[in-house]
């Protein structure tokens, strides 16, 4: 149907403008981040991240990632400081990974990848009445962004690699209650900071990205776990692996990256 697109050959990043014109705008994301390139700004505060109170409900596999929901009806959970004038509340996070040996990582530092990449989707609840609006307004989303490099078992990371087999299929939900992503951050939240668009389609130019500058180190075998997930749904006869879906890096067009200390 009209607006399937996908990781694939004729579905692909490459492929995405035809549906999404925007995909060639002036603050798509991700990008390289050239740390020495980056302007230093002392007004920028630190990332304050409150999830002590958030409510993690289902974790799903939407035919392009594994993505854990969270209640966002109230301010319970919210990132704060920065670059951002408002608390933005949690609703998601997802992942993007390679294929075996391969990079996944969206955003790359000075040309090279990560293994993978987290993404924790938060939005401006001050602005906007719904996160669907929010998602189309500039300053609507701000999303960190934590690299996973691999290296020793995360001793975190198997709460969601164990639950990872309950959504092998596109469409699958199940519950999962309980989980702070808090766990998953590393030690220190030095970020760079850009504004930027959402990496799939619609592609909409309303992020403000926060990039970590630490990676999470996780294990291989905790790794290729995300590479059990397929893109199919359990009725298609055709089991498409679940790797490889991230979207290369963008053209910076004048865009300024900023980096806390
Ligand atoms: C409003 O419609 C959407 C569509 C897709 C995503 C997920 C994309 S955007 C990102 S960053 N990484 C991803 O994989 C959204 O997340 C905010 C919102
Ligand atoms: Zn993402």
């Amino acid at each position: 149907t009209g607006n399937q697109w996908g990781y694939g050959k004729d579905d692909g990043p490459s492929a995405w403008h035809k549906n999404y014109p925007i995909a060639e705008g002036d603050r798509q994301s991700p990008i390289d981040i050239v740390p020495n390139q980056a302007r230093h700004d002392p007004n920028l505060g630190p990332i304050v991240l409150n999830y002590d109170h958030c409510t993690s409900i289902n974790i799903a596999n939407n035919g392009h990632s594994v993505v854990v929901e969270f209640e966002d009806s109230d301010d319970r959970s919210v990132i704060q400081g920065g670059p951002l004038d408002n608390p933005y509340r949690l609703k998601q996070f997802h992942f993007h990974w390679g294929g075996k040996g391969c990079h996944g990582s969206e955003h790359t530092v000075e040309g090279n990848s990560y293994d993978s990449e987290l993404h924790l989707v938060h939005w401006n609840a001050v602005k906007f009445k719904t996160f669907q609006e929010a998602a189309s307004a500039p300053d609507g989303l701000a999303v960190l962004g934590i690299f996973l490099e691999t290296g020793d078992e995360h001793r975190w990371l198997h709460m969601i690699t164990d639950a990872l087999y309950t959504v092998k299929f596109k469409g699958s939900v199940t519950d999962f209650k309980g989980f702070n992503p808090k766990c998953l951050l590393p030690s220190s939240l030095h970020y760079w900071t850009y504004l930027g668009s959402l990496t799939t389609p619609p592609l909409h130019e309303s992020v403000i990205w926060i990039v970590i500058k630490e990676p999470m180190i996780v294990s291989d075998k905790q790794l290729g776990k995300f590479r059990t997930l397929v893109f199919t749904g359990e009725e298609e006869d055709q089991r498409t692996r679940m790797e490889n879906n991230f979207r290369p890096p963008q053209l910076l067009k004048g865009r300024k990256v900023r980096s806390s200390n």
